[in-house]
């Protein structure tokens, strides 16, 4: 039996905030694999902002590629409409039916994932990894655990957790700005969207 970790994103682009996240993960769960799956159609974001899905896949690619434990899948990104974290755990579950699944979240996600399609589905069929900052073990999250698990048969486990003010939200202004970008993101990462100027020169960049 293998522990494989799934770190679902829009990775709009993927930063350094992400890779300590799944790397702390794997460490703290003994996990076998991290599998990164940028998602296809973030219905809940504003689409304007965000790039095609091939391109921030070959961004995962390029942040992931000198790490032996983590691999990236684009089934979310070939699949049609909108992205629905239920449909790719099933099919992950189906295709690994011996293994044990983790769901890697940041412990914030703890408060959308009921609103979310499906997410019995999701918290049957996997083990929820919430990384919560030290310190910030609070008693509304607990108590969201708790109702998560009696209402959705939730098996939440937490990870403290270090945790570095990166969100991609920040790189895009960075980017758009024209202020560096290192060390916010991988080096291969930096370099392809120095070269391409995506998120840099406007929307015609996101054609
Ligand atoms: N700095 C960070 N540290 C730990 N987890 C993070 C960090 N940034 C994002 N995550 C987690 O990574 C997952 C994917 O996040 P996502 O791709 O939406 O990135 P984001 O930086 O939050 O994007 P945006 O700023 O565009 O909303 C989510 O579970 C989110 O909680
Ligand atoms: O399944 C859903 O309904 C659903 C709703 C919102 C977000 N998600 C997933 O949660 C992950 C992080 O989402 P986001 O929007 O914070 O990038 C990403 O893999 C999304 O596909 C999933």
């Amino acid at each position: 039996m293998s522990k494989i970790g799934i770190l679902g994103g829009t990775f709009n682009p993927i930063h350094n905030g992400h890779l300590l996240l799944a790397e702390q993960a794997r460490c703290f769960y003994g996990l076998d694999q991290v599998l990164f799956i940028p998602s296809g159609c973030s219905y809940m974001k504003r689409q304007e902002e965000i790039l095609p899905g091939e391109i921030r896949f070959q961004m995962v690619q390029l942040a992931i590629a000198d790490n032996p434990y983590f691999c990236v899948s684009d089934m979310e990104i070939v699949r049609e409409g909108n992205s629905y974290t239920c449909e790719t755990i099933t099919r992950l579950h189906a295709q690994y039916p011996e293994d044990e699944l983790y769901y890697i979240v940041g412990a914030d996600t703890l408060f959308q994932m009921e609103f979310w399609k499906n997410p019995e589905q999701i918290f049957t069929q996997c083990i929820t990894a919430a990384s919560v900052r030290q310190g910030r073990e609070d008693s509304a999250l607990m108590l969201q655990a708790k109702s998560l698990a009696s209402r959705y048969r939730a098996d939440i486990r937490f990870m403290p957790s270090l945790h570095v003010e990166i969100s991609s939200t920040l790189v895009r202004d960075h980017l758009q700005k024209g202020t560096s970008v290192r060390y916010l993101v991988p080096e291969r990462v930096r370099s392809f969207l120095e070269k391409s100027g995506y998120y840099r020169d406007g929307k015609e960049s996101f054609r």
